[in-house]
């Protein structure tokens, strides 16, 4: 019998960002795992024309969610959405929903956040770090609170190379810059913005290093513990392989490379591709939450939920991979066939840029104005560049995150525990689960059939054939004008002529000769 499954049976929970990629994971897992627990509280904001319960209902009636309905039919009883939105005062919860909350809670999973690398400081502070410290104030109130796990990032720290389980202190302390927030206008945050997130590569990691200094200085009596994972991405093995559903992390790269806009990215092959599966994170999250409440650890400990020092796969082995599952998996409608590289410095990435990137995106625009078409690549190719760049940052460094709170965790799990929240990433065998990503954005991000793989290979035939075809055209049309204008050029041809005549006339006396 597992200790942590049975732990969390009759237990009411209280998880932040449950509509998220991770909430949605970490949710399913414990209904699968936990069926008896009592009641797992989310707060929920409308979104895009949603209600809450339509949104709760969506999510119940994905795939992701298949097993769970089988082991746990009743699940929908045991999901209460809590109409809440983390920007507002108290989280805009209702007073009847707040003192059901209060009262009933015994664990906190708190993965709300923005992870947008570009948000605006005040919209990033508001998520990320006055969010955080309202429900900490919160916590403080739950009689019953048994545990409240905090998810970080193992970036939040990027501006070092080596990271202990630890949390470094930001220079300017999160209190001072909550109240800023409330009286500086967007002009002077803006203005701000680089001197406070100094050399951070953007707003997501400097807030959510505020996040974890917020987290230590209202923890008082509270068993907290804070988890950091790296680059999360699709599941590996629960509750089935390659589940994706959002553009984040490498996802969208990856579309975009086997769409063939993707050429190029600027960055290193031997850095380490510190990428951790959505299921690792949720087994590490959920034996942590047993462990703070069991054992009571005496200081907030804190997980790093990496692979690198484990397990290490760099940028290089897993983008060549990728290309090779497009081969064999192709995605439908390219516009390219994918093949993208990593290029070492500015100068030639920018060359790239134009010649891969924005030359074809205008040849293309050209010609759908020429057909009577609206333009679309040129704003496409914008939107790809932008995230690039944004990007680009953690692909041409590599970090090193110390790992004894979470190797010491997983000798504390039983074998049982250790092989239902697996956590180990020693075991995880890199090509396969690339493979397996790849094939899970097919499927479930871009919802594309795999009977349609012949026909998406017959298309890159067909994409080929061109490309050859513009290349020759090409070549003809330069050497022409070069003639044109170079005597040099002339004397070349002539002469590549004149060998090449008098080869073929010396074959065809030769044989000739034979007969
Ligand atoms: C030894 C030698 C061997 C050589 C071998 C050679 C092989 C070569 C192979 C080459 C490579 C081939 C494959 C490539 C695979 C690897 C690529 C590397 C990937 C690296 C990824 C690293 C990521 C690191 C991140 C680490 C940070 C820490 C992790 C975290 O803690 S948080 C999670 C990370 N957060 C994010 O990822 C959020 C990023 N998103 C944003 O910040 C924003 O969305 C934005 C990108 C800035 C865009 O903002 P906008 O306002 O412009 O747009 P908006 O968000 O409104 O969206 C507009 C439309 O764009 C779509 N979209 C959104 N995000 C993405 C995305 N990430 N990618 C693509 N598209 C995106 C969105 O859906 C909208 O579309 P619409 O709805 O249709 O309009
Ligand atoms: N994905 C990654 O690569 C990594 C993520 N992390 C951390 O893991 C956690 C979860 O990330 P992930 O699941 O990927 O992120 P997602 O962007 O997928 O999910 C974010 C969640 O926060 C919710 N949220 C955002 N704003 C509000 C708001 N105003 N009110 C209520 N809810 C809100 C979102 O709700 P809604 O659906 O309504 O927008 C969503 O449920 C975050 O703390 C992130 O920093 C750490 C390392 C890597």
């Amino acid at each position: 019998m597992s200790m942590i499954a049975a732990f969390y049976s009759g237990k009411s929970i209280l998880i932040t960002g449950a509509t998220g990629f991770m909430g949605k994971v970490l949710m399913e897992k414990l209904f699968r795992t936990s069926p008896d627990l009592k009641v797992i509280y989310i707060l929920v904001r409308p979104k895009a024309g949603q209600t809450t319960q339509q949104r709760v209902f969506q999510i119940l009636n994905s795939k992701l969610f298949e097993k769970v309905k089988e082991i746990c039919p009743d699940v929908h009883e045991k999901i209460r959405a809590i109409y809440a939105d983390l920007n507002q005062n108290d989280f805009a919860i209702s007073k009847e929903d707040m003192q059901e909350l209060l009262s009933c809670t015994n664990i906190v999973f708190h993965c709300a956040a923005t992870v947008r690398f570009d948000d605006h400081l005040r919209h990033a502070v508001q998520l990320n770090v006055t969010a955080t410290q309202q429900l900490l104030i919160m916590a403080s109130q739950m009689p019953k609170l048994e545990a409240f796990i905090h998810i970080s990032t193992a970036f939040s720290n990027c501006n070092l190379t080596h990271i202990d389980e630890v949390i470094y202190p930001c220079p300017v302390e999160p209190k001072k810059i909550i109240d800023s927030m409330e009286w500086l206008d967007d002009a002077i945050i803006d203005e701000i913005t680089p001197k406070l997130i100094g050399d951070r590569p953007n707003t997501y990691t400097y807030t959510k290093a505020l996040g974890e200094m917020v987290v230590q200085q209202e923890s008082r009596n509270l068993n907290i513990a804070i988890i950091r994972p790296s680059i999360v991405g699709a599941t590996w093995q629960e509750p089935f392989p390659g589940w994706v559903d959002n553009l984040n992390g490498p996802s969208g790269l990856i579309i975009a490379a086997g769409k063939g806009f993707l050429r190029s990215i600027r960055g290193a092959p031997m850095a380490v591709a510190d990428l951790i599966p959505v299921d690792t994170v949720v087994n590490l999250t959920l034996a942590v939450g047993w462990y703070t409440a069991v054992h009571r650890p005496k200081s907030t400990l804190i997980y790093h939920c990496t692979s690198g020092n484990l397990n290490p796969c760099n940028w290089g082995k897993m983008g060549f991979q990728v290309l090779a599952t497009f081969e064999k998996v192709p995605f439908e409608r390219a516009f390219r066939r994918p093949n993208a590289d990593f290029t070492a410095n500015t100068i030639t990435s920018q060359y790239w840029n134009a010649v891969s990137h924005r030359a074809p995106a205008i040849i293309y625009d050209f010609y759908l104005r020429l057909t009577g078409r609206k333009p679309r690549m040129t704003k496409i190719m914008n939107r790809l560049l932008k995230t690039v760049s944004m990007i680009e940052y953690f692909v041409n460094r590599s970090w090193e995150w110390s790992t004894y709170n979470t190797e010491m965790l997983m000798s504390e799990l039983s074998p049982e525990d250790q092989r239902v929240f697996n956590f180990d990433v020693r075991q995880l065998n890199w090509l396969e689960y690339i493979e397996n990503y790849v094939l899970g954005i097919k499927k479930y991000l871009l919802k594309e059939d795999m009977a349609g793989i012949p026909e998406a290979k017959q298309h890159l035939k067909r994409l080929r054939n061109i490309h050859y075809l513009f290349n020759t055209a090409l070549f003809l049309i330069a050497w022409r004008l070069l003639i044109a204008r170079s005597q040099m050029a002339r004397n070349v041809w002539f002469f590549i002529v004149s060998f090449c005549y008098k080869f073929l006339s010396y074959f065809r006396a030769s044989s000739t000769l034979k007969v």
